[in-house]
């Protein structure tokens, strides 16, 4: 039998045991999904028992507990059981994609190892295949063959690697196979960056490299940065990382304790097969305006793409996005006289409950050296102390009484469901108690306003602080906005940090790990925001100085040194990708000459198309080009997509050619992308790639300075296979330099 039949075998005997487990854990999942049901409507029924006698009801209520409990963990079964049928369902389709030969030092046998995308065990508990985030699979990932390491629970143990194969297995069935001695080999990635882009991110694991493999791995540090070149796989190597945290940490670590930061919507559609494909629950994922709109309620928080689009005064952003912003805030903050303070009334029912100058008053006459978070919790506790107060002294008065004496029975009795009668020592203590709880519901929302601080006005307090810390006219700009129920972006942290500053509140201690993709993007106050809200979250933060969309280019070293400067975290990796996958060899070449530091970029070895430049003298002519590259396109079923420097070309643009090809404009609220001829503007093409890009008016009227050259590198370096530039009357001066010799060809 020749090796592959040998190997054929195998994955025939495998892919029979998984279909043999898969059929009963099917049965135990419709089993479990049955269970659930049927508990939850015992609990449904159960919650509706109207019972007479009080016992009875406090016995029901301990059953309901009981009884939610039961849900959820059946629920939490159901679950874990689906999630199963559905690894083993791709298992069944490609068993593993790796196999390792090894053999430990001190061990007198050799052991093959096989790696797939989960564990799979048979009867006798023999490993079938290992699952690619076992300690033992790291092997397979990291380096060449021979006397290599991994880690397990006793310690560094050292092996002898002698054979690392790789297979390509579909529907049960080898397709290929070949050694390599290497990292894993360029055959099976040539193969796989070749195809066709596809409207949901893949996920890389038969294929990681071994620096994406440190990304992955890493357990130890509290702030992972990586910054890698455009198409170096980091948002690729984040997502396989969330995936290795959850199995690495599965008995502490769930995904809801796991926040990533995406750009926008339409990345994160993009991205949210990944995990799913890899047996794993999706993390949170959410952008950085969601993020602050949900912590103002009632406002729209503008975002990043709003923001890069707008004619926003970028100076001033800087200023509010710096990091000694924070320092400013905490001066004011610190020198601010309570009387500054913009206190407001507690409102219940549209009269004030407790007014501004009563808590004024509170506020003053704590003593002048404490800090201001710590002021703002004692001004809590005496607010709440002083409603405690007047609901015992409300609960006796005459009008409780009245609404207690027209209580029917059976409400009177469900007041007193914790309580026996005869526990009270009179009536009058009853009465008292029932008109406490009775109040305490109505006054709930008092209660709130206190806990939530809604007891301070902090936009009028913001507004103050940017007058006295900025200008006159940067108080009306945001009062202006505010009036239309907006804040903009560069507001955003700067407000919630002078508010959880001043009132020492906003923290979210329950997560554990935050992602940050197209860091470059975020301003150092944001991040350091971001860090404020979770403390104990270790980050992980991802990206590419040189796509950076606002700003002239930070040569990575020094990205890196502000960012810890910034962040002032002790346990810090820094990894730097400088290999490029995404595109050809030429158009990554091509790319890469339009940056001053552009050399450390390596290209990929798959080669494609030149790139092509169509130099048109005047517009109509350009679009006419244009017009015909799209029907051919068309034609060979390889859509185009075209990416203009902003919204404003991209509105002019796709009203250009809307009348005469079939063509799909894409927008800031859109979440996926259609398989047709689309055009969007650059910002909302991060962080995705298409087949063939289309640069359109890449002139030199369009992009002049320096500052469009991160604008121009992400948009080349979307395109997959195919780039095509063009430039109307003259072309743009930042990519003279690209054209020379035959980088590119010139239509
Ligand atoms: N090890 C790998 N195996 C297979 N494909 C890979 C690998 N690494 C990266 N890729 C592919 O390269 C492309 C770019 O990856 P990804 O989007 O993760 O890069 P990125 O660094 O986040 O890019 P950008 O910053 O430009 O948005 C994707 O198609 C991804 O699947």
């Amino acid at each position: 039998m020749s090796e592959e039949e040998i190997e054929q075998e195998r994955v025939d005997s495998v892919v029979k045991e998984i279909n043999e487990k898969s059929i009963k854990t099917a049965e135990l999942y419709e089993k479990a999904h049955k269970e659930t049901s049927s508990v939850e409507k015992n609990y449904v029924d159960n919650a509706k028992i109207n019972t007479f006698e009080i016992d009875d009801r406090i016995e029901t209520n301990a059953e309901v507990q009981q009884q939610k409990q039961l849900v959820a963990t059946t629920i939490q079964t159901e679950e874990i059981l689906e999630r199963q049928v559905h690894t083993l369902e791709q298992l069944g389709d490609s068993p593993y994609f790796g196999r390792i030969d090894i053999q430990d030092d001190g061990d007198p046998d050799q052991e093959q190892l096989y790696i797939g995308l989960a564990s799979l065990v048979d009867d006798h508990q023999n490993f079938l295949i290992h699952d690619w985030r076992a300690p033992i699979s790291s092997i397979y990932y990291n380096g060449a063959l021979g006397h290599v390491s991994y880690e397990t629970p006793q310690g560094k143990q050292m092996t002898e690697l002698s054979k690392k194969r790789q297979f390509q297995i579909k529907e049960g069935k080898i397709l290929s196979m070949f050694d390599t001695n290497e990292t894993i080999g360029d055959e099976l990635l040539q193969q796989v960056l070749g195809e066709q882009s596809d409207a949901q991110m893949k996920n890389i694991v038969s294929t990681i490299q071994q620096e994406q493999n440190t990304i992955i791995r890493d357990t130890t540090s509290d702030l992972l940065v990586v910054q890698g070149v455009a198409g170096s796989g980091k948002t690729s190597a984040i997502l396989q990382r969330i995936a290795f945290l959850l199995y690495h940490s599965r008995t502490s670590l769930n995904a809801d304790q796991i926040i990533l930061f995406s750009p926008n919507l339409l990345f994160s559609h993009y991205i949210s097969d990944v995990l799913p494909s890899l047996g794993e629950k999706n993390m949170r994922q959410v952008t950085l305006a969601e993020f602050f709109s949900n912590r103002f309620q009632g406002l729209k928080v503008e975002t990043l793409f709003e923001d890069y689009e707008s004619n926003n005064d970028r100076h001033l952003s800087d200023i509010k996005g710096n990091k000694q912003f924070k320092e400013t805030i905490e001066h004011y903050l610190n020198t601010l006289e309570s009387t500054d303070l913009s206190f407001t009334d507690i409102i219940y029912e549209g009269t004030p409950f407790f007014k501004k100058e009563e808590i004024t008053q509170i506020y003053t006459r704590l003593p002048q050296n404490m800090l201001s978070a710590d002021k703002f919790t004692a001004t809590k506790n005496a607010l709440t102390k002083r409603l405690k107060k007047r609901i015992t002294e409300m609960s006796t008065s005459d009008p409780i009484r009245e609404e207690i004496d027209s209580l029917s029975d059976s409400q009177y009795e469900t007041y007193l469901i914790d309580y026996k009668r005869d526990e009270f020592d009179n009536v009058d203590d009853e009465i008292s108690y029932i008109g406490t709880i009775i109040l305490k519901d109505r006054f709930n929302i008092v209660y709130d306003a206190i806990y939530n601080n809604y007891f301070i006005d902090i936009y009028e307090q913001y507004a103050k602080f940017l007058k006295s810390a900025i200008s006159a006219d940067s108080k009306k700009t945001f009062q202006l906005n505010l009036e239309l129920h907006k804040i903009a972006l560069a507001d955003a942290a700067p407000l919630l940090l002078l508010r959880d500053l001043l009132s020492g509140s906003g923290q979210n201690r329950n997560i554990e790990h935050l992602f940050i993709d197209e860091i470059q993007d975020y301003s150092p106050l944001q991040l350091l925001y971001l860090k404020n809200c979770f403390p104990n979250a270790k980050l992980t933060l991802l990206g590419d100085s040189e796509q950076a969309l606002f700003h002239d280019l930070v040569l990575p070293t020094k990205f890196l040194e502000n960012l810890n400067q910034i962040l002032k975290i002790k346990k810090t990796n820094l990894i730097i990708l400088n290999k490029s996958y995404r595109s050809t060899f030429e158009i990554t070449n091509f790319a890469k000459s339009l940056l001053p530091d552009g050399n450390n970029i390596e290209s990929f070895t798959r080669h494609g198309e030149l790139p092509k430049i169509y130099f048109s003298k005047n517009r109509s002519q350009a679009l006419s080009s244009l017009i015909t590259l799209i029907n051919e396109k068309d034609k060979s079923g390889q859509p185009l997509t075209i990416i203009t420097k902003n919204i404003t070309e991209c509105n002019i643009l796709y009203n250009e050619l809307r009348a005469s090809v079939d063509i799909t404009k894409i927008t800031d609220g859109d979440r996926s992308i259609p398989p047709t001829t689309i055009i969007l503007p650059i910002y909302l093409a991060k962080g995705l790639e298409f087949d063939s890009v289309v640069a359109f008016d890449i002139s030199e009227t369009n992009y002049v300075s320096q500052n469009d050259l991160g604008n121009l590198y992400t948009l080349c370096s979307r395109a997959m296979h195919s780039l095509s530039i063009f430039s109307i009357e003259a072309l743009s001066p930042l990519l003279k330099g690209s054209i020379i010799g035959s980088s590119v060809h010139i239509v």
